[in-house]
């Protein structure tokens, strides 16, 4: 008998999170707690419920800039490095305990300056959080670990120092780089002086792009500026033909993604809320999986989008009919794609995952 697919089921098994933002993952209680340390008065409700609501309302706003403004609160509560362990280590504390085994979390370290922090002071107490929670973590009998990739803005002009930052750090568990922030108007290629650098170093990093803009950004993200991943990509559907439309399916920059196995992170609930995609039964990600791109499932905001990785794969199972075996391909994808070492990523596949869904799949 094969174990039924449902919320508590889904929370069990081993999953593996590649996109997921730090200052988009705070507990309601938490930002209202930080908010009163720190005379914070701008917070628009302060029970956690109805905070909670707010922030899912607000970031469902159909644009990518207006549910970028809910970060604005999340930010000013970060301001202090004893705020920035504690978000983190509840952040390790809460993947964990949905089961989540390995993670990687981004933030940006130029947005946590406010109170006087260095660009070090903010990494070192995110990381010194991360470590907190993996212990509390594990003391609670739920095994993560959780890298974390450093954000450069796109809209401000720091992403050579924060690619340099995440150098330095790389050898405690920063993994990666990233850009992130408004998509229309801020290409990747402004930043392709930080590219180019981290390609020096043979350093990791992923793209926002394809999630509010089209194709260009997508193919810039790849082809100019050398991403191993694609923050959402949903757009290169783009450059895929409807069924019976006749001609190539893929356009030539699809087929690119697709032989390379350029990861796709996906975050459906998300897309939905920002306007990138109308409904989860219509989003992109089942086609892509149909077409075996090398799809990961992804939370990208916990707090705006009131989601977890299992309550990510219980839409899927209810749109398109996802079970166990669904469950672990998007797990091993992007266990796979994970910037850790491939010894590592090898041993969490080997020694976690199948083991762990040899009790699921019948
Ligand atoms: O889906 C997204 N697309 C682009 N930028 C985002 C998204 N979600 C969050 N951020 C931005 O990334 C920053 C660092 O974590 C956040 O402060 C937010 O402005
Ligand atoms: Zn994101």
């Amino acid at each position: 008998m094969s174990t039924p697919v449902n919320l508590d089921t889904i929370r069990r098994a081993p999953k593996v999170l590649l996109h997921d933002h730090l200052d988009g993952g705070l507990r309601p209680q938490t930002v209202i707690e930080l908010a009163q340390r720190i005379g914070y008065h701008d917070l628009p409700y302060t029970t956690p419920t109805e905070l909670g609501k707010w922030f899912v309302a607000s970031a469902d706003s159909g644009a990518l800039e207006r549910y970028l403004e809910t970060f604005v609160h999340t930010v000013a509560v970060m301001q202090t490095r004893e705020a920035l362990v504690r978000v983190a280590a509840e952040c390790a504390e809460d993947l964990a305990d949905d089961g989540v085994v390995y993670a990687e979390v981004r933030y940006a370290p130029e947005l946590f300056q406010e109170g006087g922090l260095s660009l070090d002071e903010v990494v070192q107490a995110v990381q010194d959080g991360f470590r907190d929670g993996e212990r509390r973590a594990a003391e609670a009998g739920n095994r993560i670990r959780v890298g974390t990739l450093l954000c450069a803005m796109r809209q401000n002009a720091r992403a050579t120092e924060i690619a340099r930052l995440a150098v330095r750090y790389r050898d405690t568990e920063v993994v990666g780089f990233d850009i992130a922030g408004p998509e229309a108007g801020y290409p990747p290629t402004r930043n392709l002086d930080a590219f180019e650098y981290l390609r020096q170093q043979n350093a990791h990093f992923t793209i926002h792009a394809g999630e509010a803009f089209g194709l260009p950004s997508i193919w810039e993200a790849i082809q100019h500026c050398g991403a191993e991943r694609l923050g959402h990509g949903v757009r290169i559907v783009d450059d895929i033909a409807a069924p019976g439309d006749g001609g190539p399916e893929l356009g030539r920059l699809a087929s690119y993604i697709r032989d390379r196995r350029i990861p796709l992170e996906m975050c459906p609930s998300s897309n939905v809320q920002t306007g990138a995609a109308e409904s989860i039964a219509a989003h992109p990600i089942g086609r892509l999986a149909d077409l075996r791109f090398r799809v990961t499932l992804n939370t990208d905001n916990r707090l705006m989008s009131d989601c977890t990785m299992s309550s990510e794969f219980a839409e899927l199972h209810e749109a398109f009919g996802y079970g166990w075996a669904d469950l672990r391909w998007l797990t091993v994808n992007a266990m796979k794609s994970a910037f850790i070492g491939f010894d590592e990523r090898l041993d969490v596949i080997n020694n976690v995952l199948k083991p762990g869904y040899a009790q699921l799949v019948p």
